[in-house]
């Protein structure tokens, strides 16, 4: 488990985190999502004690990272995977971590098997490494000394879709065996088919935190009528009911339950042409307005 308990990190006089708290549980995948510049690296670089907190304190597997005599064995991090050793190759590399954690040799191998690096690729340098195989490896350098914990920031970047997939797996399969996982990104859809959990940081502060399921209830209902002046009549008939709705391309976003809209239509004697829980659309509308002040688009508008 990984407890961050009100954490703030000031650069000089700009706060980049401010007052965040929240629980990676064991078991489950956790998504931190957040716009360019939200503060998810630097929360990151706090939990593992490579970036002084200000006020605070950040807890993994119950201690201070700076703590831990071992820590490959019991975190396994992943923060930049173009920070690694261009003029090396990929076994000298996790021949190097395997080392440094008092590992048997044999771990490079599996490890490198694990993460789908081939015998072939492992012989190459890293600087020719694509984008994708550098994921592969900094995974591989977090998980060879088998630790409890994984705190990956932005480890889907670069992957194609097979890689997207290959890791969902695996990070699945990991919590399933009782691990925790923190993993950043930006990018909603990646955290959405991988994440359990979800908390979105928005200008240094927490906005939104639940599990997955939690988070898409919230985001509500959409609805579509084949006539137009149906979904006028269907609005008006919710906000009778004191629902809010918001119009969205030719339909409503309802925040109310599907049953609950498909009750009023029937009242209101409104044909539907679709009627269902939003999924995805919904949170990324909900991602959109909740980080809203703080992305640049907005803040150019
Ligand atoms: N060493 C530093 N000195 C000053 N400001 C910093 C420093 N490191 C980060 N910041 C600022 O803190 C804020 C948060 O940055 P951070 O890298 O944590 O964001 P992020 O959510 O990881 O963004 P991205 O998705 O773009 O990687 C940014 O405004 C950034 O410019």
């Amino acid at each position: 488990m990984i407890s961050v308990e009100s954490l703030t990190k000031q650069y000089g006089s700009f706060t980049a985190v401010d007052h965040v708290s929240f629980t990676a549980a064991t078991g489950r995948v956790t998504g931190f999502l957040g716009p360019n510049g939200a503060g998810k690296s630097t929360t990151m670089r706090v939990m593992v004690g490579l970036t002084r907190a200000t006020s605070g304190r950040v807890t993994v597997t119950g201690r201070d990272y700076r703590e831990l005599v071992n820590p490959g064995l019991e975190v396994g991090v992943l923060l930049d995977a173009s920070a690694q050793h261009a003029g090396r190759t990929g076994r000298e590399i996790l021949t190097i971590a395997q080392q440094t954690m008092g590992l048997s040799r044999t771990r490079v191998a599996e490890t490198l098997a694990r993460v789908g690096l081939t015998e072939d690729e492992a012989g190459r340098r890293v600087r020719d490494y694509s984008l994708g195989m550098r994921q592969r490896l900094g995974i591989a350098t977090a998980l060879i000394g088998d630790p409890e914990v994984l705190i990956l920031d932005e480890p889907a970047n670069g992957l194609d879709p097979a890689g997207i997939r290959w890791m969902r797996d695996l990070l699945r399969g990991f919590a399933d065996q009782g691990g925790t996982v923190l993993l950043s990104s930006h990018l909603l859809h990646e955290i959405e088919v991988i994440a359990d959990d979800i908390v979105v940081i928005g200008q240094g502060r927490i906005v939104a935190q639940g599990s997955k399921a939690e988070l898409l209830a919230s985001a509500g209902t959409l609805v579509r009528t084949s006539d137009p002046s149906h979904l006028d009549r269907l609005a008006r008939a919710l906000h009778e009911a004191s629902v809010v709705t918001t119009p969205i391309d030719g339909g409503l976003r309802v925040d109310a339950d599907p049953e609950l809209v498909g009750e009023a239509a029937h009242r209101a004697g409104v044909v539907l042409r679709e009627l269902r829980a939003a999924d995805g659309a919904g949170l990324e509308e909900m991602f959109l307005q909740l980080t809203a002040e703080t992305a640049r688009e907005g803040a150019a508008a």
